[in-house]
């Protein structure tokens, strides 16, 4: 049996606030929620019941408690701890007892843990959080031991014994505990007791999180077969309409910016071409010395043009220049006959037959491709090949970039085993890192592997707090969904403003998308599910466009139509993303079939898929024969 199952957390709110100017404590706004609602937070992953123990407000804490009871003391007139303890007791469902106050919301997300072994190790009723404390008006004093009795782990069996204390008309928490076995914990992190005692502490904290986002978006919309559902396209737009780009660029030689975005519009400080230039080898002349109809003409070559070496001479009328692609048009000339069309070529003589060309012909304007002072390429342009090759014409060496997204990744799972360690039974290997990886790194972010983080909340705060120092986003796979094991959720949600939605897709149904916040950091988090096949799909659909935006760009994926070769089947009220190939067939024309078994957990028909076959959210089953819309890896950068 888990320790978990076996305690009941109760948040003790029913005090009267008279440090606070008796507003009532747990209510107060507290980093985008209030502090009630972080102390549940906190102590959620540790219990399997809870219930708040206060005296006013009751409706809005039991908004907050959710389907957990809301008690009031049993005693009048606020007696105190004791009185929330007591009421905590006689509801408690569990063996044991995990108190917590309103108003201290940092305490460790172990404490159940290390209270429950002193315990055991000492026989005891209660167990009692103690921490080492200076004085600071004395700092160089001896630290004394502070315990904290109402971070207490207590049996539910001591209930007679509370009620006996309170009959005698004593109140203290302290005198109770005389009573009792108590095991003291000695808890090296002070501040993590800490609590909020008066506005100033609470305004004090607010500043430090004055950093902190908006509330995570509430879903907005439901739709037929399942109401709490988000439609694909909703929770793009609302996750995209949060991220913003990074702000720091860096100045780059074209050759080291490649697939990079572009920070600034790149103005064009020259004509290109910077001159009118001729588009064939030939002969250039006056448009107006052209034979006239039924004619034919001839002129005299008075020199050459080369690429790079113009020739300066203005022909007068019945000459021309001979002149190579690319050289300037020498002055006066307006036209150039490519050299197959002249009807005879003779010494320093051609001859030119009427409709061989038009005047104005075969002549590249200068400025035709890019205007000195206009925009060549507009900021936030990812830079492709082309787009080096625009630039280097430009005679522009060096462009302003935003600097490389950060994106911090792990693997949450018991289950999971790195490469290199034996694969024991009940044991996968973890592939979604290297999906991941893969991902990432083609679209060009600087990737931070943190490998596989175990099931357990420390390792997971841990790792989410390390990502969010290191990090611009965080992408983890897997305990999004409901899984009794998994902590992913309670410590996202502990960490930030943590949505966690339920999409109207598949695969890729559970998502958890936020801002995971710490004291200084704070990164956008990607909770994508841990099905193999559904953390790509939701990677491409959900984090590829957060992270372009991020990045300072933004690309669609794109699609195509293709004929079904086989009918599927598809319920409407969800969008579907089914792997497939897609050829041409006989008559030349795109088609497509499934590439077999669509499980979300069935990677190797991703490998052998070459696209991805998407099925509309009102979209019923295909027959065999009709058009699908389908996205193509090949442009999924
Ligand atoms: N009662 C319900 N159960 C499930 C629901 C639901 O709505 N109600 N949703 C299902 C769907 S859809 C998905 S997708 C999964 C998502 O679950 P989690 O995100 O909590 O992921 P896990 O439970 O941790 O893992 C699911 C599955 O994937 C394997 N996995 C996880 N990580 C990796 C990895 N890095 N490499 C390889 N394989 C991995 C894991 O072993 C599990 O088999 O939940 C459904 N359940
Ligand atoms: O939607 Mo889950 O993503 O299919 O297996
Ligand atoms: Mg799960």
């Amino acid at each position: 049996m888990s320790l978990k199952s076996k305690v009941t957390g109760l948040i003790l709110a029913g005090g009267r606030g008279t440090r606070m100017g008796r507003v009532d404590k747990g209510l107060q706004p507290f980093r985008g929620s209030t502090l009630v609602a972080h102390v549940l937070a906190r102590l959620a992953p540790q219990v399997s019941s809870l219930a708040v123990n206060a005296n006013r407000n009751l409706p809005q804490y039991q908004a907050v408690a959710g389907e957990s009871p809301v008690l009031p003391d049993y005693l009048d007139g606020f007696a105190g701890p004791l009185a929330g303890l007591q009421v905590g007791l006689q509801f408690c469902p569990t063996a044991l007892l995990l108190t917590a106050p309103c108003d201290s919301p940092f305490f460790p997300l172990d404490m159940a843990e290390r209270l429950h072994a002193a315990m055991e190790a000492e026989s005891a009723d209660l167990a009692m959080a103690v921490t080492m404390e200076r004085d600071p008006e004395q700092p160089d004093a001896a630290p004394f031991r502070q315990p904290h009795p109402v971070f207490s782990l207590v049996k539910t069996s001591v209930l007679p014994q509370l009620e006996a204390y309170l009959d005698t008309g004593a109140r203290r928490m302290e005198g109770f505990y005389k009573s009792l076995r108590v095991a003291e914990v000695l808890f090296d992190d002070s501040a993590a007791f800490g609590n909020i005692n008066t506005l100033e502490d609470l305004q004090q904290h607010e500043r430090a999180a004055a950093t902190a986002p908006a509330p995570a978006p509430v879903p907005a919309r439901a739709h037929d077969s399942d109401p709490t559902a988000l439609a694909v396209g909703e929770a793009r737009r609302l996750i995209c309409a949060r991220v913003t780009p990074v702000e720091a660029t860096e100045k780059l030689s074209l050759l080291n910016a490649l697939d990079r975005v572009l920070a600034e519009d790149i103005i064009s400080p020259i004509n290109v071409p910077a001159y009118d230039n001729s588009a064939m080898d030939g002969y250039a002349l006056r448009g107006a010395d052209l034979p006239a109809e039924g004619a034919s003409a001839t002129f005299k070559t008075i020199g050459i043009a080369y690429a790079g070496h113009p020739f300066t001479q203005a022909p007068q009328a019945g000459e021309c220049v001979r002149i190579m692609t690319g050289a300037a048009i020498p002055p006066g000339c307006d036209s150039v006959l490519p050299q197959e069309l002249a009807t005879s070529i003779g010494g320093d003589q051609i001859t030119i037959a009427h409709n061989a060309i038009r005047a104005g012909a075969n002549l590249r304007r200068a400025g035709e491709d890019l205007r000195a002072g206009g925009i060549a390429i507009a900021q936030g342009k990812l830079l492709r090949p082309a787009d080096l090759g625009l630039v280097a014409s430009l005679g522009i060496g060096e462009v302003t970039v935003r600097r490389k997204l950060k994106v911090a990744f792990f693997s949450t799972g018991d289950e999971l085993r790195s490469l290199g360690e034996p694969l024991e039974d009940g044991c996968v290997y973890d592939s979604n890192r290297y999906t991941l990886f893969g991902m990432l790194q083609r679209l060009g972010c600087d990737v931070i592997d943190m490998g596989v983080v175990r099931d357990d909340p420390r390792a997971l705060e841990a790792a989410l707090r390390m990502a969010a120092k290191q990090a611009d986003a965080i992408i983890t796979s897997g305990g999004v969904s409901e899984g009794a094991a998994d902590y992913t959720r309670d410590i996202m949600a502990l960490l930030g403003d943590v949505a966690f939605w339920k999409l109207a897709m598949r695969p890729g149904r559970p998502l958890a998308f936020g801002k995971v916040q710490t004291a200084q950091d704070s990164a956008w988090l990607f909770g994508l599910p841990g099905n193999p096949v559904a953390v790509m799909v939701s990677f491409y659909l959900f984090a590829r466009p957060a992270l372009l935006r991020m990045m300072g760009t933004d690309s669609t994926l794109p699609t195509m139509q293709a004929r079904a070769t086989q009918a599927i089947r598809k319920r409407p009220g969800r969008t579907e993303y089914q792997r497939g190939i897609v050829s041409t067939a006989e008559d030349g024309t795109p088609q497509v079939r499934l590439t077999g078994a669509q499980g979300s957990g069935i990677l190797s028909s991703m490998t052998e898929a070459n696209c991805i076959v998407v099925l509309h959210h009102d979209q019923a089953g295909v027959a065999a024969g009709q058009m699908v819309d389908v996205m193509l890896f090949d442009g999924l950068v």
